[in-house]
């Protein structure tokens, strides 16, 4: 047992959401709670790795959803900070596509390529069969994670609802790649700063534990037990589960008791999506390169098979890295076989492209989120046409069970800001219900010591009138209640 005693909170992750969950509860006076991460650094699926000589990304890279009408806060934290950014230019992707003998489309060709892709997008859409990847010439994929086919759904007028993506609609169309050696992962630091003991960079605060992996929450209507896979146990009034959508669906956190069915069904009902950026160090460039020429596509039979690259001459001039994205089967297939055997296929590719003069790549880094059990998947995907239930359901909370993360924001799932406002909501949710009960408690206890004296049957103080009356008989407390007309909070 940790010596630790109750705390008011426990923030179970230190991703984006848990993050900006704990600064707000710290902002508005409580600052008695703890933060348990599984891992052994902050940031989740914000993740930096030193390769090839620079700072890489390998969850979040971009801040989407820039120059709109509403300023996007992950964008306004940023630019307070000093991050690095640069301009990702997508639009001319579709000039730069690839055929497998390296034959570059036609621009009108490609052009009409693209329109088709973008049409089959929204014909997917309207057969409910959409899958997060549209086609390109040759039956190719590309993630949704380029701009230009997700704004294809905002213009979607289809008859039922189809929802626009509110990042675009809210925040504006740009994307800024984070280029900073200090990582995107940077404004959490400054943020974590703000309430908890820090030193040179470090977080010292011990309200904060790296490597304690939560696997049972035990919750009743007076608390919650937290207990972690190095058997130390945690008690707090309340616990906000910053957990993935993935986490939730396996089993690496047990509740007891089990969570409702209609909780369970919902985080069923919501995709995940498994998004990979692999990285290959080259001794020299031998891909095209200048403003228009940052991305390229390659278009092969076998469906999202090594489609989306880009280089990284904006971002970090001289690294000489590439980076090819690939999505769901493709991401889980590679996950499974070794860096030697993806490097092998990666070069295949990119010899149909240059040619097999090209020099081999001298590094690969192969990120594997749906393999990380502290992840199981890159974000949550909801089906594009539902309702908001499936989302309220998944924030609901249980008991003194609160819910937070990027999969449980209505409007930003899937994104940093969606994690980071996600916090943000689930913490003034919190709030309110910590407010609630101890108003609640404050009028029992000016109510009951009149009544409990006139019973002459016990004597509690004034800050001991409710664990005090847990102890008494039954019959005591249904009259009690009965008679306060608070059925629930003193059985
Ligand atoms: C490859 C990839 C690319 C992406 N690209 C972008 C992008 O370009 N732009 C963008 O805006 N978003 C992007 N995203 C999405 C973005 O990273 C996430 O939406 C956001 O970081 C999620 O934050 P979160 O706090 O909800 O969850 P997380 O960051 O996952 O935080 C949850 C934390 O909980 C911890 N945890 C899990 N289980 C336990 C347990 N049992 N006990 C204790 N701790 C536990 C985890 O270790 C983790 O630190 C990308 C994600 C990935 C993976």
């Amino acid at each position: 047992m940790d010596s630790s005693s109750r705390s008011a909170v426990i923030i179970i992750g230190a991703g984006v959401s848990g993050i900006s969950a704990a600064k707000v509860l710290a902002e508005n006076g409580i600052a008695d709670l703890l933060i348990l991460e599984a891992s052994d650094r902050i940031g989740g699926r914000i993740r930096k790795e030193s390769f090839g000589g620079v700072s890489v990304e390998l969850g979040a890279g971009w801040i989407a959803g820039v120059g709109g009408k509403a300023s996007n806060p992950v964008w306004e934290i940023a630019a307070k900070f000093g991050l690095r950014t640069c301009f990702s230019d997508y639009s001319n992707a579709r000039y730069n596509i690839y055929d497998r003998s390296g034959k570059i489309f036609p621009s009108g060709i490609a052009a009409d390529s693209y329109k088709k892709a973008v049409d089959s997008a929204i014909q997917r859409l309207r057969d409910l069969e959409s899958d997060c990847a549209v086609d390109v010439p040759n039956g190719a994929e590309l993630p949704l994670q380029v701009p230009q086919l997700i704004i294809v759904f905002l213009c979607l007028n289809a008859e039922k609802k189809v929802e626009p993506i509110s990042t675009y609609v809210d925040f504006g169309e740009r994307e800024f790649l984070v280029a900073d050696e200090r990582g995107y992962e940077y404004f959490l630091y400054k943020m974590a700063e703000d309430f908890l003991f820090t030193s040179e960079g470090r977080i010292l605060d011990n309200r904060l534990k790296l490597n304690k992996v939560v696997r049972e929450l035990q919750h009743s209507r007076n608390g919650v037990t937290v207990k972690t896979e190095d058997g130390f146990v945690y008690e707090a009034n309340y616990v906000i589960l910053s957990a993935s959508i993935g986490v939730l669906q396996s089993d690496l956190i047990c509740f007891r008791p089990p969570l409702p069915r209609w909780k369970t069904e919902a985080i069923e009902k919501c995709d995940v999506m498994v998004y990979t950026k692999i990285f290959l160090k080259f001794p020299y460039k031998f891909w095209p390169c200048g403003p228009d020429k940052e991305f390229f596509i390659y278009a092969h039979e076998r469906r999202g098979y090594y489609t989306f690259w880009q280089h990284m001459e904006n971002a970090y001039p001289g690294s000489n890295i590439l980076v090819v994205t690939l999505t769901n089967g493709e991401s889980k297939r590679v996950e499974a076989q070794s860096d030697a055997e993806t490097l092998k296929e990666a070069m295949s590719v990119l010899r149909d492209i240059f040619g097999p003069e090209i020099p081999t790549a001298t590094d690969i880094l192969v990120p594997r989120w749906w393999n990380n059990r502290f992840q199981r998947g890159s974000y949550s995907n909801y089906p594009i046409i539902s309702d908001n239930q499936v989302v309220n359901d998944i924030k609901a909370p249980v008991g003194r069970i609160f819910f937070t993360g990027e999969h449980t924001s209505e409007r930003f799932n899937g994104y940093v800001h969606g994690g980071y406002l996600a916090g943000i909501d689930t913490s003034k949710d919190l709030l309110v219900e910590i407010r609630k009960y101890e108003r609640e408690n404050e009028n029992k206890s000016f109510l009951l010591e009149p009544l409990l004296a006139l019973t002459g049957s016990l004597t509690l103080s004034q800050s001991d009138t409710v664990s005090g009356l847990q102890k008494c008989d039954v019959p005591t407390q249904l009259y009690l209640s009965s008679k306060l007309g608070i059925p629930e909070a003193i059985l």
